[in-house]
C-alpha cells in the first residue's frame, strides 16, 4: 500500500497485544498509514473519533485494531467479545479482508466459538 509512512506499529504510544503484532507481521503490514497512526492512540484513550480519509487509506484497521485491543484487555472477555468479533466478521463479509484475518488468532485463542 502507498502512504504507509507513519511509523511502525510498535512505535505507537500504546502497546498492542502481541497477537495483533504477530498477525500484522504475517500480513506484511510493517508500518501504519497516517489515518491509523492518528486514530489508534485516540481510540485507546477512549476518545470519540471521526476521521475522513480517502478510500483505501486504511480506515478499517484504524478502528478494528483498537476494538480488538480493548476487548483483549478486558478480564471478562467471553460473550461480549464473541458478539463483537461476529459483527466484525459480518462487516468484512464481502471480502476476506485484513480485518477478518486479524480476528482469527484473537478469536481462536480467547473464545470458544462453538
Ligand atoms: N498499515 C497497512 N499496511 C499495509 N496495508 C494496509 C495497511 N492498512 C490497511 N492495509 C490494506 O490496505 C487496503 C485498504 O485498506 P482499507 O480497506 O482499510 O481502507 P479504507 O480506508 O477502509 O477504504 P474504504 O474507504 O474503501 O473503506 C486493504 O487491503 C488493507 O488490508
Amino acid at each position: 500500500m502507498e502512504n504507509v509512512t507513519e511509523g511502525t506499529w510498535r512505535s505507537l504510544p500504546v502497546k498492542l497485544n502481541e497477537k495483533i503484532f504477530q498477525t500484522l507481521d504475517e500480513l506484511g503490514f510493517t508500518h501504519m498509514t497516517p489515518v491509523q497512526s492518528a486514530c489508534i492512540p485516540l481510540f485507546m484513550k477512549n476518545k470519540d473519533v471521526a476521521a475522513e480519509a480517502v478510500t483505501g487509506s486504511g480506515k478499517t484497521l484504524a478502528f478494528v485494531i483498537p476494538i480488538l485491543e480493548i476487548l483483549l484487555r478486558r478480564e471478562e472477555k467471553l460473550k461480549k467479545m464473541q458478539v463483537c468479533i461476529y459483527l466484525l466478521q459480518k462487516m468484512c463479509f464481502q471480502e476476506f479482508s485484513s480485518s477478518s484475518y486479524l480476528c482469527i488468532p484473537v478469536q481462536t485463542s480467547h473464545l470458544n466459538m462453538t
